[in-house]
């Protein structure tokens, strides 16, 4: 069994768990569930920078990152950076994330949140919702097509941004449709760690420019944002260069100001 085989084993139980204890219909009485969310592919849209700034504590490629932050001041740091929006990891077995930090990031920015999180079943995306997120995260090498379409069309429903998630031609082929707002190329090969930016560079051909193009994974410089930019992608997602340090929106800031000027 691979990593990822793993968290997603881990993931189906865990869902079962929470299904238990806390009822949809306790979910949908969240007063989250009646705020206007944030589209994260409109501001990626006018953004000169595209930052999406991430939440990572730790990971199973890198182990511990950094635990002795507190999500809000991250949150508050990557607003005032500027970035276009925040990706809050809700793993706790691998990432060491909770949807307490969904909750706390909330309440600290206005920028959109992207909930960074293996979703495999509808319940999450209510969740997302009552939990404060705008956008989910789809990843097309955990799920069908038939999944893909019916977990999209949910999160629409609700009004949330949908980032597909991809990492080669064949896991695009069968997950395009009109129901996504946001094409992710992820850079790491998330069964075996293998970063290589050149993903993003091949598949950004086969992606329609209907979708926003977001690059993720293993990007920590600004020339290697002026290149993918090339290749036409609007969006950066950015967890590891930033959270290592002591203070992620000061970094994020300057990394940002590179990149507009
Ligand atoms: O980061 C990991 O080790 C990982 C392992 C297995 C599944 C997912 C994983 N990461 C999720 C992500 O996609 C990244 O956190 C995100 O793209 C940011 O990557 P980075 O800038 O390299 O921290």
């Amino acid at each position: 069994m691979n990593i990822l085989d793993k968290i997603v084993a881990d993931k189906r139980q865990e869902v079962d768990l929470k299904k238990s204890l806390i009822t949809l219909t306790q979910l949908e009485a969240s007063v989250m569930m009646e705020r206007t969310s944030v589209s994260l592919a409109e501001v990626l849209r006018k953004s000169n920078s595209g930052i999406i700034a991430e939440h990572k504590r730790r990971s199973p490629s890198k182990s511990v990152i950094n635990q002795n932050l507190s999500v809000q001041d991250v949150a508050k740091g990557y607003t005032d950076a500027g970035a276009c929006g925040m990706s809050v990891l809700t793993d706790g077995k691998y990432f060491g994330g909770s949807l307490d930090d969904l909750v706390l990031a909330r309440a600290s920015t206005n920028i959109p949140i992207l909930r960074k999180e293996f979703i495999i079943d509808e319940y999450q995306i209510v969740e997302a919702k009552a939990y404060g997120a705008d956008v989910i995260l789809l990843i097309a090498a955990i799920l069908s097509k038939e999944e893909i379409k019916t977990l999209s069309k949910l999160a629409k429903d609700l009004g949330l941004d949908v980032l597909l998630e991809v990492h080669n031609e064949e896991e695009l082929e069968k997950s395009l449709m009109p129901s996504l707002d946001i094409l992710g190329v992820n850079n790491r090969n998330l069964k075996t760690f293998e970063v290589d930016l050149d993903i993003s560079k091949s598949l950004s051909i086969k992606i329609p420019d209907d979708f926003v193009k977001v690059s993720e994974s293993g990007i920590s410089s600004v020339e290697a944002i002026r290149d993918l930019k090339a290749f036409g992608y609007k969006g950066f997602l950015i967890g590891e260069n930033f959270m290592k340090t002591d203070n992620p929106g000061e970094n994020a800031k300057k990394f940002i100001d590179k990149i507009i000027v």
